[in-house]
């Protein structure tokens, strides 16, 4: 008898292919409102400056791919088949819901490439992708909805933070700051008792006490351009807060709400955080991101195992 067959949905973000794509993908982003000429020109120039465009696209895929090969190598008991879905490019979230379904899929696990829940980000993507499995009658799925505290994604961090750390001689580990960060979001998501800002708290007081750090924040990163108010302190005013006000000499930043290079990272602390370690004269540490690694693929594949255990 052959294997039985499971849907691993695997969700993440989406960024433009090449430069022709990124205003319908803004568009999406803004729910179909398109973007003024400036605020086009503005990403057009964040994307220009790490490249062109974002290497996400092709990260993303590798994420996803070693993780249903892995995954088939840990196990026999299933067979798991991948199938991607973005939030805001093709394949859309849909567009797989609907492949499963013509595949003849009949149980899924769904996995967002991203470790804290919010309301915005883990909830809209399986919300999107449980509506159109309703909608086909199958398949049916089971989400994970955070994973921030699976043990081999803190010691992924951990060992970066601690590797960083440990080159430094003794009088700068005595000034330099650990800045735990993840994508800002409005405010009144606390209102309405998001647990996002409590999970990255918690992943930072994790990381910090398995490295040894002792001097260590949280902080947001890459707020939206809105009027409304938006999760702080900011990556970049927190830098130069501590720089003026604590006296710390050297920072390192991780930002652990996302899982690979792209221009929230390569862009927002890569240029954005360093113009201001620059000005002021601190040194500027970032340790490498997760993408395709294997001891990352291993902690997803973790997780997803785990899950089905339990579900
Ligand atoms: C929570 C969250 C994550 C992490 C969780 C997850 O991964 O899901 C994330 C990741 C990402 N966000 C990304 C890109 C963008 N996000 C934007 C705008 C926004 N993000 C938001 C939220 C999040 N975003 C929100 C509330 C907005 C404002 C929308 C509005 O206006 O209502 C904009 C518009 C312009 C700008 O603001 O920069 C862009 C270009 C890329 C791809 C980068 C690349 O291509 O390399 C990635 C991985
Ligand atoms: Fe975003």
């Amino acid at each position: 008898m052959s294997k039985k067959k499971i849907g691993l949905l695997v969700m993440a973000y989406g960024t433009p292919y090449k430069e022709e794509d990124i205003e319908r993908y803004y568009t999406h982003i803004r729910h179909g409102r398109k973007p003024a000429p400036e605020m086009l020109k503005d990403l057009q120039d964040r994307y220009e400056a790490i490249g062109g465009i974002s290497p996400l696209a092709k990260i993303t895929l590798d994420q996803a791919k070693s993780l249903e090969e892995h995954l088939n190598t840990l196990q026999d008991e299933v067979e798991f088949k991948m199938y991607l879905g973005l939030k805001h490019i093709e394949p859309f979230v849909e567009d797989a819901v609907k492949q499963m379904h013509q595949d003849g899929i009949e149980e899924a696990v769904s996995i967002v490439l991203a470790p804290h829940f919010s309301t915005f980000s883990v909830k809209s993507y399986n919300g999107r992708a449980k509506e159109e499995a309703g909608k086909l009658g199958a398949p049916t799925i089971t989400s994970v909805e955070s994973w921030y505290t699976e043990a081999k994604f803190i010691s992924y961090w951990s060992d970066r933070v601690k590797e960083t750390f440990d080159k430094m001689e003794a009088s700068e580990r005595e000034k330099a700051v650990l800045v735990v960060s993840a994508h800002s979001l409005p405010e009144k998501i606390i209102s309405q008792g998001d647990p996002y800002p409590q999970q990255l708290q918690e992943t930072a007081d994790l990381i910090a006490e398995a490295a040894g750090v002792e001097n260590y924040v949280i902080g947001w990163q890459s707020a939206g351009n809105t009027p409304e108010p938006w999760l702080g302190p900011d990556v970049q005013d927190l830098t130069r807060d501590l720089y003026e006000q604590k006296g710390f000499r050297s920072f390192v930043y991780t930002p652990v709400g996302f899982v690979a290079d792209h221009l929230e990272v390569l862009f927002d602390n890569d240029y954005e955080c360093k113009v201001v370690t620059d000005e002021v004269g601190a040194n500027y540490y970032r340790p490498e991101m997760p993408n395709a690694q294997p001891e990352f693929i291993d902690c997803m594949a973790t997780v997803i195992l785990k899950h089905l255990k339990r579900n």
